[in-house]
């Protein structure tokens, strides 16, 4: 066993780079500077950073060390134009980084960037695409418009040899500076949060209307809105009938309130008169169906610029549904158009 070798490696592929990683015997490395976070792996009890990057050695660390497969430990002397994985992912976390996100502290050659805040998580797939194709430097998150939570993790950098050319870190800090450039300013990868609606619900149905059953819309809706820090503002109820469906729709545009959800009667029965209506009502119909199970009855429209949606009887059971995709980014202030739509099918199927 050699004393002193480069493990070329754990070092940059593409860079001549003039790193050197010197290998010590665990036994003789007694006061010098670990050149990377060790981690240890108990299977179902731990994973996580025994060492940290820099710490120094002492004679107690030596059984433990032993106890995680290190019989020798790298000393670093970085070369010129290269990058160490902690700084490379921290470089590359502050240049992507956005409005609405906050991030965590290097470890094991990884940045992660968490949410402030509740809002919808906008990062732009090219960006992300661009940056993985660089090669030796990582960029994971999650897809965008999803909502997060304040504290959820919605991306992570990562460096994946120990040493990467800062000449790829460049790339990426160029690649945010340009886009930066194009988006007034926010990062590729940010939340935004949402604003607070008044939602006018209007609830059609003979069965309920008459008392027969009981609404059990009503509180679906308001929870999913809740949810959001938006709410119902009033809940009107009307028989299966176009004329007073078209009239109500009216009156709740008339009191200004920032959607209207229309519930029931979506399918294809005699009595489903709610596309109709809304369509009667003078909407501009963005897509009367989905290519999402459930949800595919769903309606999608704006009138007089306001969001209008026929909501099918699914939502009423379903967990996620269309609703579920469109009221976030609806509440983000996102005007949704046909290919919002007709780009849910590809991963549109839920358990219907
Ligand atoms: N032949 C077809 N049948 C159905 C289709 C289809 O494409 N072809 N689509 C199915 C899908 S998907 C859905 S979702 C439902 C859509 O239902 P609707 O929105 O038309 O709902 P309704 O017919 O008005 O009611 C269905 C069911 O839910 C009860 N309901 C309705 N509103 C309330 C309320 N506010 N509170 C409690 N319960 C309510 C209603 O009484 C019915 O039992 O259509 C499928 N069928
Ligand atoms: O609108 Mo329906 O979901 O597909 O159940």
């Amino acid at each position: 066993m050699t004393d002193e070798t480069a493990n070329k490696q754990a070092l940059s592929e593409s860079g001549a780079g003039s790193t050197i990683l010197k290998e010590v015997p665990v036994e003789q490395a007694v006061g010098l500077r670990l050149a990377h976070d060790l981690t240890q792996i108990v299977p179902g009890t731990f994973k996580g950073r025994l060492f940290k990057k820099g710490h120094v050695i002492t004679e107690e660390d030596l059984p433990r060390l032993l106890d995680i497969g290190k019989a020798h430990i790298y000393i670093m002397e970085l070369g010129e134009g290269e990058l160490h994985e902690d700084e490379a992912a921290l470089r590359m976390a502050l240049a992507l980084q956005g409005e609405g996100t906050v991030l965590t502290e290097p470890h094991e050659g990884k940045v992660g960037l968490k949410s402030e805040l509740l809002g919808i998580a906008r990062v732009d797939p090219e960006y992300v695409a661009a940056v993985n194709a660089l090669g030796e430097v990582a960029l994971a998150t999650v897809k965008t418009n999803v909502v997060v939570k304040p504290g959820q993790q919605l991306a992570a950098t990562r460096a994946i040899p120990l040493v990467v050319p800062a000449s790829k870190v460049e790339e990426v800090e160029r690649l945010a500076r340009e886009y930066r450039e194009r988006s007034g300013g926010s990062g590729p990868v940010a939340v935004q949060p949402f604003s607070r609606f008044r939602v006018g619900l209007l609830t059609t149905g003979g069965e309920v209307y008459t008392g027969r059953i009981v609404d059990k819309f009503g509180p679906v809706v308001r929870a999913k809105l809740e949810a959001f820090g938006s709410e119902v503002a009033e809940q009107r109820y009307v028989p299966d009938d176009k004329e007073k469906i078209v009239e109500e729709i009216a009156s709740m545009r008339q009191a200004g309130y920032d959607m209207i959800l229309v519930t029931g009667g979506m399918s294809v029965d005699p009595d489903d008169r709610t596309p109709g209506a809304i369509k009667a009502a003078g909407a501009d119909i963005v897509s009367y169906g989905t290519p999402m199970l459930p949800g595919s009855m769903l309606l999608m429209g704006y009138l007089d610029g306001v969001p209008i949606m026929g909501l099918p009887g699914c939502v009423m059971h379903d967990p996620y549904t269309s609703f579920d995709v469109l009221l976030p980014r609806i509440l983000a202030g996102d005007r949704i158009v046909k290919e919002d739509i007709t780009t849910l099918g590809y991963g549109g199927l839920h358990n219907c």
